[in-house]
């Protein structure tokens, strides 16, 4: 195989994802931090596991020990100005963000492969604090097609079509604190549990 075949990859990126830089003022983005710093964050549940990010859940949350969605608190006032930025940049209807989760990374912790749950549609994610690698897989035969996508602070990224529904997502341990924010959309089937 030539140099070119080892490291040349036509492809910039999975289809469907969406990215951009700057979407949240710094101002905002120190206002967003503090009040995800001051809600109860909860270590992340998954069935008898727990995961070392922090997260706070609203709208809906998945639960893995019931394995469905059940309805949480209402998505607070002051995360409502973002929820509407964020359908207005990805051409979404107000009041289509259904469920908003933020998260707390601390030195350290990341997040492992995955696909986000099938109830949801499309995700949306806003990143405070540190930059991280936000990496995405997807097999091939007997190979994996990989991307990088570098999220600065401050940034939107957008999962739909097939980097959300073929293409698996993890980010490596932060090496400063980081704070999401995931928007995400319902299938039309899952809003009527
Ligand atoms: O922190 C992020 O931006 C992504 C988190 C994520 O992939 C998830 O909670 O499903
Ligand atoms: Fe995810």
């Amino acid at each position: 195989m030539t140099q070119l075949g080892l490291f040349a990859d036509p492809q910039d990126g999975p289809a469907g994802l969406r990215y951009t830089n700057d979407f949240i003022p710094a101002a905002a983005g120190q206002d967003l931090i503090g009040r995800i710093a001051a809600l109860p964050l909860q270590r992340f549940q998954f069935g008898a596991f727990e995961g070392n990010r922090r997260v706070a859940s609203f709208g809906f949350r998945y639960d893995y020990s019931l394995q469905r969605l059940i309805e949480a608190e209402p998505i607070p006032a002051w995360l409502v100005p973002a929820a509407r930025q964020v359908e207005a940049w990805a051409g979404l209807a107000d009041g289509a963000v259904a469920q908003v989760l933020c998260t707390e990374y601390d030195v350290g912790v990341g997040i492992g492969w995955h696909r986000d749950k099938p109830h949801f549609d499309k995700i949306l994610g806003v990143s405070l604090g540190s930059p991280c690698k936000f990496r995405f897989r997807r097999r091939r035969a007997d190979k994996w097609d990989r991307y990088t996508l570098e999220a600065l602070p401050r940034s939107l990224y957008m999962m739909d079509g097939e980097a959300r529904s073929q293409w698996e997502h993890s980010i490596p341990p932060v090496e400063a604190r980081r704070y999401s924010i995931t928007f995400r959309t319902m299938k039309p089937a899952a809003q009527k549990i």
